[in-house]
């Protein structure tokens, strides 16, 4: 494989001109706590055909007063890989307060949080939340992004009422285009009808 973006993907911010990046994984603020392999830009690419639906999404809660921050979009294998090295660095564990406080790293994959071989590598899934645009102010979705825990799931009993229809909210609204949530981190939703279903693929983020 090539470091070049294949013809059918795209970077979000040239469909969706007002939205919000924060690309975890391409700097510190993550749950390693150091730039992952394969990201040389804090950008986020998808495939094409999940650029249409996002699209569509987006002008969606546009019209409802809100606009996208997006975390993660594709992501290389490599990246992928280079998390499977970190969980199994038991002495490492520079971010666990933060983002696995009661979570052995190691159970990190088992238990569904990441996956040895994500959606994201596929092109077509995304990492994103809801910002307020009267406040500017990200939605309270009732855990931080990339927090692993029952209090990321989305039926835990963990949250308030109002975090709870804010997740739905963002759930409903994902789900008429197409995209669909993940039961254990609410921020992470797939299109159902991705075009790349059983590639992973490798090329760089830049
Ligand atoms: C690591 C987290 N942001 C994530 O994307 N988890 C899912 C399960 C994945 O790795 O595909
Ligand atoms: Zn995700």
């Amino acid at each position: 494989q090539t470091d070049e973006i294949p013809p059918e993907f795209g970077y979000i911010t040239n469909s969706l001109p007002l939205v919000v990046l924060e690309i975890r994984y391409a700097g510190n603020h993550n749950f390693t706590g150091k730039p992952i392999n394969g990201y040389e830009k804090p950008e986020a690419i998808l495939s094409k055909s999940a650029l249409i639906q996002l699209m569509k999404a987006y002008y969606y809660f546009l019209g409802k007063g809100y606009t996208f921050k997006f975390f993660d979009a594709y992501r290389p294998q490599t990246a992928v890989n280079h998390f499977r090295t970190w969980a199994r660095d038991e002495a490492d564990t520079l971010s666990k307060k933060e983002f696995y406080p009661n979570i052995p790293k190691k159970n990190l994959f088992k238990l569904g949080y990441i996956s040895t071989q994500s959606g994201h590598s596929r092109g077509s899934t995304l990492d994103l939340t809801l910002i307020d645009l009267k406040t500017g102010v990200e939605v309270d979705m009732g855990s931080p992004y990339d927090f692993f825990g029952e209090i990321s799931h989305h039926n835990t009993q963990k949250i308030t009422k109002k975090q709870k229809q804010n997740r739905l909210l963002l759930k409903q609204g994902m789900r008429k285009f197409g995209f669909i949530a993940y039961p254990k981190e609410w921020w992470h939703y797939t299109l159902y009808n991705e075009p790349f279903r059983h590639t992973y693929f490798d090329f760089p983020v830049h």
